[in-house]
């Protein structure tokens, strides 16, 4: 089976609800409402498959179950408001770690300014948080994973791979006290989501955006095959932080490209608001970096290409797959 096609098969193939303008499909689903649209989406963690005890502390697990739902509202275009928290706790977890959890959750909520509005608890043999979250946006003013046109410039912030290096450091026992390991880690352990950004392209008429948790290769077939185009991508021009450097370049290449996790945002522009992009970014301290651009071409609606040491190759929608 396959995560995507699960999810597909399982959709809604028509709406009941008049104020619904998008429901599942996207990184979160949108209502409307007068002057500000709802946007709602809800994303879950799951001990032993996206942290371990020995990967993640209970403030930290508290920290990016929010920061990964914040994280899909930037890539809408919206403001986190408020969030629902639904928690399955194992018998032999303690309250003061429970506590720590929630320590971790307040922390990036106060961040954003965002208020915490119910939930659930249950218990169960593994720890399982599951954030229900909603925001708002100006009426229109949602980004979605469709509407990338030909000639569009391919922009992605941050810098791609870290996450999974972390996670890397984490696994082998590597040294935790230098530099650039710490950095790794925190990248790992505590994603900052892109909202100031996204919020900042709010004049742009046209913006596509996707945030990038299962990998850029992932992501970016996403608005590929959303936008029925083709999305060209020049490996050598995906930023890369210089804590990536020591590891074997297989291992960099193959973490930047597939590893995701790093809650950075991709998207596609009019080539002539790139400049605008670069100021959005500029005024929230945003690294962003031109990548790639957008072809319209009906043979390949749906695919990536990768230019790489002069060669271009087809980027397959590898990257993680809950259900493979
Ligand atoms: N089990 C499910 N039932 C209904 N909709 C789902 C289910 N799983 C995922 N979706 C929807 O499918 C889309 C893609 O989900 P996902 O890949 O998890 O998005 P993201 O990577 O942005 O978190 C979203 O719109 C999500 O709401
Ligand atoms: C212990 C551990 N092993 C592996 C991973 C890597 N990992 C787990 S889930 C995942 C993909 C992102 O999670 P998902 O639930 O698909 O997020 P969504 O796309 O719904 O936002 C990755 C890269 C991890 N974070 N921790
Ligand atoms: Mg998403
Ligand atoms: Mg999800
Ligand atoms: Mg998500």
């Amino acid at each position: 089976m396959d995560e995507f096609s699960f999810i597909r098969s399982i959709e809604q193939s028509n709406y009941r609800q008049s104020s619904l303008i998008k429901g599942a499909g996207d990184d979160a689903a949108i209502f409307r409402q007068p002057y500000q649209d709802i946007v709602t989406s809800v994303d879950t963690l799951v001990e032993n498959v996206h942290f371990t005890r020995e990967t993640m502390d209970p403030f930290h697990i508290g920290f990016r179950v929010l920061a990964v739902n914040i994280s899909d509202l930037a890539a809408m275009g919206s403001t986190p408001a408020f969030y629902l928290v639904s928690i399955c706790v194992p018998k032999h977890w303690k309250e003061n770690e429970l506590q720590e959890i929630y320590s971790g959750m307040k922390s990036i909520a106060s961040q954003f300014e965002m208020d915490l509005i119910g939930g659930d608890t249950t218990s169960g043999s593994e720890l399982v948080i599951s954030v229900t979250i909603i925001g708002y946006v100006a009426n229109n003013k949602a980004r979605y994973r469709n509407t990338a046109k030909g000639e569009d410039a391919v922009f992605v912030t941050g810098t791609l791979g870290d996450a999974a290096a972390g996670l890397y450091v984490l696994k082998e026992n590597m040294d935790m006290n230098s530099r650039s390991n710490k950095y790794l880690i925190n990248r790992h352990r505590m994603p900052s989501p892109r909202v100031k950004f996204a919020t900042g392209l709010a004049e742009l008429a046209r913006v596509t955006l996707n945030d990038i948790s299962d990998g850029i290769a992932s992501e970016a077939s996403e608005i590929a095959e959303a936008s029925g185009v083709a999305m060209h991508l020049y490996y050598e021009s995906i930023p890369i932080h210089k804590s990536l450097l020591n590891f074997r370049q297989s291992e960099q290449r193959k973490w930047m490209l597939f590893g995701g996790e790093d809650f950075e945002l991709i998207g596609t522009v009019p080539k002539k608001d790139w400049p605008d992009v670069q100021k959005a970014a500029d005024k929230t301290n945003t690294p962003i970096a031109l990548i790639g651009y957008i072809e319209e071409n009906p043979m390949y609606a749906g695919s990536v290409f990768l230019h790489e040491k002069g060669k271009k190759r087809r980027l397959h929608k590898l990257g993680y797959n809950h259900l493979k």
